[in-house]
């Protein structure tokens, strides 16, 4: 069983990590938000390439320390391409973060993440609403929601713990659920961690990005600590953007700054423990 004082040790631990090994965590992700993952990965010491194309993900899967597949903007060729690189993670052994963007939306959708449940994603990551919804594509019990509506949440963090904890039991790997608070489980522990900004909502990509920022942190300490990671690094950078930001644009810059220079502090993030 984890404590608190060990999970403040194991994020300072691989927060370091990572600055010192620059791990390459390639993605396949959204054209909206593409600049702000990658500029985000770079931030907290990581190494970013975004791919499109099936051989180049599988080559990028191999190349790289982990890798990050977010279904927010689909093109023909990604019917080939995420399957690609879901697969290869999964012959590989690599970590591989998962978002969910807009589950529902769409056939090809559907049928990725449908792909996605038996290549075991480390870490998925996303809004309430999108991980209930992918709880229930997997047919994996839980309380239920009110389903996706775009690419915001319409249900609370709260009403997504069931379904997080269902997901990161069958996984064996851990989901982060994000958005005023934010909800991470193993399947066994569940930490709510607190901070940010409610400008992160008049942003868009703070979740892309921070899936991008899990992938990095994934390729240097377990699914967990990775998810840990990112949101504690989110919550502290967004916190402290947001007390110089005149609004979303001058807080997005202000926030991939912080990110560069707290990622030293993670230990330092609010957040509390319990058990399952
Ligand atoms: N009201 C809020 N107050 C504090 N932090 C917030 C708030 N809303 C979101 N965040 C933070 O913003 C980040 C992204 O979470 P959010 O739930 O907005 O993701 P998302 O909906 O997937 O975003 P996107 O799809 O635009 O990338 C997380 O770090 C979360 O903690
Ligand atoms: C706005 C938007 N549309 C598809 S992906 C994306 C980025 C936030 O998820
Ligand atoms: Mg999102």
């Amino acid at each position: 069983m984890l404590t608190e004082a060990m999970i403040r040790k194991q994020v300072s631990e691989a927060a370091k990590k990572a600055r010192q090994t620059t791990p390459l965590a390639g993605s396949i992700t959204n054209f909206v938000t593409v600049d702000f993952v990658a500029n985000a990965q770079l931030a907290v010491g990581g190494s970013a390439a975004m791919v499109y194309l099936p051989d180049e993900a599988r080559s990028l899967v191999r190349l790289g320390s982990s890798f990050y597949i977010n279904v927010g903007t689909l093109l023909p060729v990604y019917a080939e391409s995420v399957p690609a690189a879901m697969d290869e993670a999964a012959a590989t052994d690599k970590p591989w973060v998962l978002d969910p963007v807009a589950l529902g939306i769409g056939t090809l959708r559907t049928e990725l993440l449908q792909h996605a449940r038996s290549c075991h994603p480390a870490v998925i990551r996303g809004n309430a609403s999108e991980i209930i919804a992918l709880a229930d594509l997997w047919k994996l019990s839980h309380g239920g929601g009110a389903g996706v509506r775009g690419v915001d949440a319409t249900d609370t963090v709260e009403a997504a713990e069931t379904a997080a904890i269902a997901l990161a039991r069958y996984t064996k790997g851990a989901v982060a659920v994000s958005g005023k608070k934010d909800l991470i489980t193993d399947g066994t522990h569940v930490l709510t961690a607190e901070g940010g900004s409610p400008l992160m909502e008049k942003v868009t990509g703070c979740g892309c990005s921070l899936g991008g920022v899990i992938a990095v942190y994934a390729a240097v300490t377990d699914p967990f600590t990775a998810a840990c990671c990112g949101t504690f690094a989110y919550n502290l950078a967004g916190e402290s953007a947001s007390s110089v930001a005149d609004g979303p644009a001058s807080f997005k810059s202000a926030f991939i700054d912080n990110l560069y220079t707290l990622t030293d502090k993670l230990d330092t993030a609010k957040f509390s423990l319990t058990e399952v």
